[in-house]
């Protein structure tokens, strides 16, 4: 799948972390939501396509631990077991598009033409991977001027039966699709810390350079909030390596947090790397 003739300015993640409370079920943060809503009407306005992908947070990620829906139905053996995993695919997916709705509403509150575009019911998954998704749907809409809306979701996968699709995963296919000047994720912290942001001693990390084999000279070690399913910081560090190495170095990645001041210039790119409170990962010289 390369769709390289469209080019997105933007891919941008609205982290779980950034957009809900973590470990309250359900439980939205409306004014950090409104924050991310209005950066992309101002990326637009400055004249950038871009596509939103957001998070769970506490919208899905409960609901598919409780039933494994990530394990997929490989570990049920009896009806009853599957009966309970596929009634966990639904409760998960319910949960995951209450959000989009919740997302996509606040986009269009704020004046973006945004266009919910949801993997669970079109994203072909085999061992967690995807192998065949809409992008031309995807790159027509950018060309018609709309921002596509996608999510982590739950997905049939050919080999397991089911599991979880991370939004990580569907940007770097995204990139893998099409040319992507800047993928940005918005997290409830500043950026990649060189250990659990809430130890301490742990120093935000404003350079991570990636050599051309994929692997970094800094030490990152991460912790993973209980309730997560799909990896948590480590998949968001290992997909930005990724997506800067299948680049070969054309894509940077930021990370930064949904409250900074600078979120705003590092989505449009505007100023100068090192004043921002943010990490970016490039490719090493
Ligand atoms: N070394 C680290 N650097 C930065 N954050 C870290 C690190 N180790 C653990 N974390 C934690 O990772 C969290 C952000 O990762 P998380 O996977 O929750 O992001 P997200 O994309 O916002 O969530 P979701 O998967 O729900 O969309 C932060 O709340 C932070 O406390
Ligand atoms: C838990 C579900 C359904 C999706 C997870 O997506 P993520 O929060 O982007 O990792």
């Amino acid at each position: 799948m390369n769709n390289t003739n469209t080019f997105i300015d933007l891919i941008i993640k609205f982290g779980g972390s950034a957009i809900t409370d973590k470990n309250t079920f359900e439980t939205i943060k409306k004014e950090e939501l409104l924050i991310a809503a209005n950066c992309i009407r101002s990326c637009r306005e400055a004249g950038l396509s871009c596509i939103v992908v957001h998070g769970a947070g506490s919208f899905g990620h409960h609901q598919a631990k409780r039933y494994q829906v990530n394990d997929g139905f490989v570990t049920a053996t009896t009806k009853d077991e599957l009966d309970f995993k596929r009634q966990g695919f639904c409760l998960t997916r319910q949960s995951v598009t209450k959000l989009n709705q919740l997302v996509v509403n606040c986009l269009i509150d704020v004046g973006v033409p945004a266009v919910a575009c949801s993997p669970g019911s079109s994203w072909e998954v085999d061992k967690k991977l995807p192998v065949r998704w809409p992008d031309e749907i995807i790159a027509g809409l950018v060309e018609k001027g709309f921002v596509p809306v996608l999510h982590g979701d739950c997905c049939v996968d050919k080999t397991l039966g089911c599991c979880i699709l991370s939004g990580d995963t569907i940007i770097k296919s995204l990139c893998n699709a099409f040319t992507t000047r800047r993928v940005v994720f918005l997290a409830d912290v500043a950026g990649i810390y060189n250990r659990p942001p809430d130890q301490p001693g742990a120093q935000l990390l404003k350079s991570i350079l990636v050599n051309s084999d994929g692997l970094i000279q800094e030490s990152v070690c991460t912790s993973q909030s209980c309730n997560d399913v799909t990896g948590g910081i480590q998949l968001k560090l290992k997909t930005a390596i990724d997506i800067v190495v299948q680049s070969k170095g054309r894509c940077p990645v930021f990370v930064t947090s949904i409250k900074s001041p600078d979120m705003n210039e590092v989505c449009l790119g505007k100023d100068s790397i090192n004043h921002w409170n943010a990490t970016s990962i490039t490719m090493h010289s």
